[in-house]
Parts: C-alpha cells; sequence; structure tokens
C-alpha cells in the first residue's frame, strides 16, 4: 500500500518504467546534443568555449551550422588573400606542373587563406572529413572558434535544424580559386570555396569574392541567398571557359554550338559558375554555359556543383555523370555546367572528350 491510500499497480509500474526507459534512450541517441549545440549551450558566443566533443561514434551533425561555418570561413580566408594582395608578398611557388604543363602556382595568399578556413572547420567539426587544396601544416595550429552565430538569412531561409551523420560528410576547401590570376593582379576572378557533400553527393556550397565582399551560398533542399537568371540562351550560348588551362574548349565549344558563339575565357572555377546566376556583383561577367575540358579537382567544382544544384541547375562530366565527392581529388571527363536548361540535350550534342585528345 502507497503512502495517502495511492495503490499503484504492477502494469502501471511496467507501463511507467519503460516510458522512463524510452526517455533515456531518445536523450543517449543524441537528440538533445543537436538541439543544445543549436542554441549556443555547447559554448557561449565569445566564451572561448568550444564545442562540445562528437559522441564516440562520430554523432551527428547539423548541415545549417555547418553552413554558417563555412560562410565564416570562406570570408575568413578571403580577409587573408586580400591582405596578402594588398601587402603585395606573394611569395609565389610553383607545386608542380599540371598533366599539360603549365606550372601549378601557390602563394603566400593559399597557404594562409587555407590555415584559417581549415581550422575554423575543424575546431567547429571535428568528426567531420576535410580535404582541402594546400598541405596543412600541424606544427603551425590555429585554434579558431565559431561563435555559434547562424547569420539571419540562413536563418531566414533554412528554419529547422538538418542533422546527418558525421561520418557521411566530406567537406572541400578551395583556399583560393584562380591562383594563376591572383599572381596576374585579376582580382574579379579570385573567390574562396566551401563545399560539404553527404555520402558524396554535393549539399552546401559557398563561393566568396574577397576583393568585392560578395558570398553566394546554397544548400539543396534548404535554400539559398542567390538564383538563377530569368532567361538562357540554349541555342548560340554564350560560354565561359578557362583562360590558363583551356586545352581544346575553344574547338570543342565552336563545333559544338557555331561560330555565332561568344566565348568568354576566365579565371576559377567559382567565377565561371557565378556567370551563370543572377548576381548582384557589377565586375561579374555573365554566360549561359560552363564547359571545361582538361583534368580538374573536386575543391575547384565541388561548391559550384552544390549550389547549382540547389538552384535546379546540374554539373556533370562531359558525358553526363554525375561527379561523386568522395574518394580521389581528381575529376577527368571534363565539365558542363548549366542551369534552366536541357542539360542531357546538351551532352548528346557534345563530341566524346576521348575522339578529341582530352586537351
Ligand atoms: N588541367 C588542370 N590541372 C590541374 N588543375 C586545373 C586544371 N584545369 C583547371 N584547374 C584548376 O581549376 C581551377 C580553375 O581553373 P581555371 O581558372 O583554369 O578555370 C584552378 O584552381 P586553383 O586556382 O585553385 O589552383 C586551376 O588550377
Ligand atoms: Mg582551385
Amino acid at each position: 500500500m502507497a503512502p495517502m491510500g495511492i495503490r499503484l499497480s504492477p502494469l502501471g509500474v511496467a507501463v511507467f518504467c519503460l516510458l522512463g526507459l524510452g526517455v533515456l534512450y531518445h536523450l543517449y541517441s543524441g537528440f538533445l546534443a543537436g538541439r543544445f549545440s543549436l542554441f549556443g549551450l555547447g559554448g557561449e558566443p565569445g566564451s572561448g568555449a568550444a564545442r562540445p566533443a562528437p559522441a564516440a561514434d562520430g554523432g551527428t551533425v547539423d548541415l545549417r551550422e555547418l553552413l554558417a561555418v563555412s560562410v565564416l570561413a570562406a570570408a575568413r580566408g578571403g580577409e587573408e588573400v586580400r591582405r596578402v594582395r594588398e601587402s603585395n608578398a606573394l611569395h609565389e611557388k610553383s607545386k608542380g606542373k599540371t598533366r599539360e604543363g603549365a606550372d601549378e602556382k601557390m602563394t603566400s595568399g593559399d597557404v594562409l587563406s587555407n590555415r584559417k578556413m581549415f581550422y575554423l572547420l575543424k575546431t567547429a567539426f571535428p568528426s567531420v572529413q576535410i580535404n582541402t587544396e594546400e598541405h596543412v601544416d600541424a606544427a603551425d595550429q590555429e585554434v579558431i572558434l565559431w561563435d555559434h552565430n547562424i547569420p539571419e538569412d540562413i536563418l531566414r531561409e533554412i528554419t529547422t535544424p538538418k542533422e546527418v551523420p558525421a561520418e557521411s560528410v566530406t567537406v572541400w576547401i578551395d583556399p583560393l580559386d584562380a591562383t594563376q590570376e591572383y599572381t596576374e593582379d585579376l582580382r574579379n576572378y579570385v573567390t574562396t570555396m566551401v563545399c560539404v557533400a553527404v555520402n558524396g553527393k554535393p549539399v552546401l556550397g559557398v563561393i566568396h569574392k574577397p576583393f568585392s565582399e560578395y558570398t553566394a551560398w546554397a544548400m539543396v533542399g534548404g535554400g539559398s541567398n542567390v538564383k538563377a537568371r530569368t532567361s538562357y540562351n540554349e541555342k548560340t550560348p554564350r560560354i565561359v571557359v578557362s583562360r590558363s588551362h583551356s586545352g581544346m574548349v575553344k574547338q570543342v565549344a565552336l563545333q559544338t554550338f557555331g561560330n555565332q558563339t561568344t566565348i568568354i575565357p576566365a579565371g576559377g572555377a567559382g567565377y565561371k559558375v557565378l556567370a551563370l546566376l543572377d548576381v548582384p556583383d557589377k565586375s561579374q561577367e555573365k554566360a549561359d554555359l560552363y564547359i571545361h575540358v582538361t583534368y580538374i579537382k573536386k575543391w575547384d567544382i565541388c561548391a559550384g556543383n552544390a549550389i547549382l544544384k540547389a538552384l535546379g541547375g546540374q554539373m556533370t562530366t562531359l558525358r553526363g555523370e554525375e561527379i561523386s565527392y568522395t574518394g580521389s581529388d581528381g575529376v577527368e571527363g571534363g565539365l558542363l555546367a548549366s542551369i534552366k536548361m536541357n542539360h542531357q540535350a546538351l551532352v548528346r550534342k557534345l563530341p566524346d572528350l576521348e575522339k578529341i585528345g582530352h586537351n
């Protein structure tokens, strides 16, 4: 007999215990951990407290938080890129040669931007795989803390957290796209980029222009701060192509679309994707298609691929194959990027890369 005459039936006690166990399981499976980090309980803004360590199994990450950190990382990296350019202390080096024999350049802008971007993302999300264009010097670590602030425009577009398993995530960083043009002081082509792939599919993309301080971001199935233009010329498209790794791209473009087609040579894969979109930056040229025929790396293209995909466009190899953003760094089959067009019809028009000898 319980106090005050309340009788506890054995069945009631059993149901109560089962409910209690259910609640404990829910807590243990990380539900609250995700919510706590979302509301900043993992570290008060500016307190210097790091995000709580992930669960032993890697736990989950919130893609909305990852987007906020990616936008911040692209901007912080961009500050380094600008500072180095303005101080004129580029310390230009060659990392080696491309397959076509061009110098693969690296500058202090690439190295310092890489350090900021990598450590900002790594400190906020220690359990995710990060692939970056430049070597990360472990002896030169920097703990850069995220203040857990999610910018207003992201909160407005993406109204709920999006949790995914940490082990499904691959982050790709390009700390300075268009390094060749950076060394030539062609500042408008330069971008910093972050991309997040989930199970190899590009899901988040950030492209930042350090010299005009414009940032485009998008999440597939989430939202974006950039959109497609209202119309594109599919018949005689203006085609944006590489100015420093062009290979046979002009011949391919003219052969496919005829001599009336305008070719726009430009630096940077990030810049060329922005050329397809409705970007307010006045110095940004506009094009209808982006074609690349030589070898290229995943950090150069993943952010653009994610943004195009989020806005209903596509980036594929020239044969129309999807690109998987896990595993190896390189992409062999060239690139075709389009939006508001019949992408597969464009693929059918293009000649086979093998037949044109790759470059
Ligand atoms: N054939 C090739 N081999 C290696 N990297 C290439 C390449 N073609 C393009 N890229 C890289 O892709 C990015 C865009 O190229 P482009 O400006 O020629 O369109 C540049 O990145 P980085 O500047 O980050 O090195 C460039 O180095
Ligand atoms: Mg690059």
